[in-house]
């Protein structure tokens, strides 16, 4: 049993008349009065305590939703400018590959074997190690054009450039010249290894079949250059052309080696 009053039963006691002489009466009275309205003053405290916390509550979780909505529009903004930097990214290196690379046969350019070029001769210059180039000629090629049409003679250079980059190590480079020219940069490589290297790639580009059922024979020419101590590339390609031409006037489809 709780030894606690209710207020009704405390109400009523004060009210027994068996309790009307009771000197501590007035004071209970007025104890009890002074109570009640401690409480009802502490229930308004507590009423208002209760409504700003709903209040700052509710505040918070707006602030939260602003800051999640914020968040994930930063999320998506952050998304679509990474999108737009690796395409730029990957455009970059198409214009980089496009501007070094021949658009038909996806062989290097000029361009890229001159860069080669020079990273060879410096090579060159640091450990004293030969470096050929060969100057690869298609024979009688338009011939193949005007008995098949231009886009079989292009479908034919591509097979060549196909043909010869297979005979190749991973650090030669084949580039195309111009029409149906090509050149071959074959770094720490004396004439022996160049001259073997150019046989096998004559030899695969003889064994090109252009159609299944036509007995057209491709075949290139090459004239041979290895890279004399202290003479400037653009004579050793020039010495390289003079071969090619050699070769040609030699009958076709051979190699000719510049003079070292
Ligand atoms: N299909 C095609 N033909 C090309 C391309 N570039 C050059 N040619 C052709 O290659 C032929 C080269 O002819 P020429 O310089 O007379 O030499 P060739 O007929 O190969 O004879 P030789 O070099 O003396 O053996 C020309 O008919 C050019 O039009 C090309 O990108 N595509």
């Amino acid at each position: 049993m709780t030894n606690q009053l209710t207020d009704k039963e405390l109400d009523q006691l004060l009210a027994d008349p068996e309790h009307r002489d009771n000197p501590l009466l007035p004071a209970l009275q007025m104890l009890l009065a002074r109570d009640r309205e401690q409480r009802g003053r502490l229930e308004r405290l507590l009423r208002i305590s209760d409504c700003s916390y709903d209040m700052a509550r509710s505040q918070t979780h707006d602030l939260l939703n602003k800051y999640d909505r914020q968040l994930r529009r930063l999320e998506k903004i952050t998304r679509i400018s990474d999108r737009y930097q690796r395409s730029m990214l990957e455009l970059n290196e198409q214009l980089k590959q496009a501007a070094l690379r021949d658009p038909l046969t996806g062989l290097a350019n000029r361009r890229l074997l001159m860069e080669r070029l020079s990273e060879e001769l410096e090579r060159y210059r640091r450990g004293r190690e030969p470096f050929s180039l060969v100057m690869l000629d298609a024979d009688n090629f338009k011939r193949i054009n005007d008995a098949f049409g231009h886009d079989t003679g292009d479908r034919a250079l591509c097979m060549m450039a196909d043909a010869i980059s297979r005979q190749l190590r991973g650090y030669d480079l084949c580039a195309r010249w111009g029409g149906e020219e090509f050149m071959l940069l074959l770094p720490e490589t004396g004439l022996e290894l160049a001259t073997h290297i150019v046989d096998r790639v004559m030899q695969a580009v003889r064994a090109l079949r252009l159609e299944k059922d036509e007995q057209v024979q491709l075949s290139i020419s090459a004239g041979l250059a290895i890279y004399r101590p202290d003479e400037s590339v653009e004579l050793t390609i020039n010495r390289a052309d003079a071969a090619l031409i050699q070769a040609k006037q030699n009958g076709r489809n051979r190699l000719q080696v510049a003079p070292t």
